[in-house]
């Protein structure tokens, strides 16, 4: 089965209205490859402004990120139910942002997997290695146990999209080679035959992340396992539509 090309836009923690709007109408105006899935998570604050400013159908708005509970004394949080509000059908979650940063455990972003998949949210899930662990030789090792951890909580993984982000070069520059990332995503499809079953191995899209842009993007993209990318820095920039057409 022919997985469908995705393309995520990561904004992070960047733009105002004036270049969200600059960004949006970029996307309005381009011609996206029609067989590509394209999602963009903007910061939640403007979540609405981008939905209402998105004129292209061919694009969805994700959240960058989701809590586990229903609504209540939660500051700081968002809930699935205000996404859904919204008519916000995907979020991000486990960026190794939120992991490191915000030391987001293995254990959460299982639990908030669930909880999002649960009540009707598709996840693009991240996972992914720092310099020193691949430098240990134990990026797949590595990889398998955030895996495994979801595993633990969820069965369906229909609406689950895996983004393979290297930490060593997520904003870096430094992007993977695509042997090196070619590599990861075959032992994660494997992993996945393995522990979860052959259907999900064979219809689960996995993302490469970190510092893909314009002139990367092809090459790849031509990886058997690599069925697409989670931007971050160039989706802030017209070459946007480059990766997202990379597969033409
Ligand atoms: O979510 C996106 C990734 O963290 C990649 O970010 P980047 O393209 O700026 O390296």
């Amino acid at each position: 089965m022919a997985r469908q090309f995705f393309v995520g836009g990561n904004f992070k923690m960047n733009g105002t209205q004036k270049d969200l709007k600059a960004i949006v109408e970029n996307l309005n105006n381009a011609q996206l490859d029609s067989n590509a899935e394209v999602v963009i998570a903007p910061p939640a604050l403007y979540l609405d402004f981008v939905k209402q400013n998105l004129k292209n159908s061919k694009v969805e708005v994700a959240a960058q990120n989701v809590f586990n509970k229903p609504n209540g004394a939660f500051t700081g949080e968002i809930s699935v139910s205000q996404l859904q509000d919204l008519g916000i059908k995907w979020t991000i979650l486990g960026h190794s942002e939120r992991r490191n940063e915000l030391g987001e455990s293995d254990e959460f972003v299982a639990s908030k997997t669930k909880y999002a998949l649960d009540n009707g949210i598709s996840v693009i899930w991240c996972c992914g290695e720092s310099k020193d662990t691949r430098q240990a030789g134990e990026t797949i090792k590595f990889v398998e146990n955030q895996l495994a951890a979801l595993a633990k909580e969820i069965s369906d993984w229909k609406n689950v999209v895996v983004a393979y982000e290297p930490i060593w070069a997520i904003g870096t520059g430094l992007v993977a080679t695509k042997e090196q990332a070619q590599e990861v995503h075959a032992a994660i499809r494997s992993w996945l035959k393995k522990n979860v079953n052959e259907k999900v191995a064979e219809e689960t899209r996995i993302l490469y992340g970190g510092s893909v842009n314009a002139k990367n993007c092809k090459d790849l993209a031509k990886e058997e396992d690599i069925d697409g990318f989670l931007v971050g820095g160039a989706s802030l920039k017209p070459e946007f539509v480059e990766i997202i057409n990379s597969k033409q």
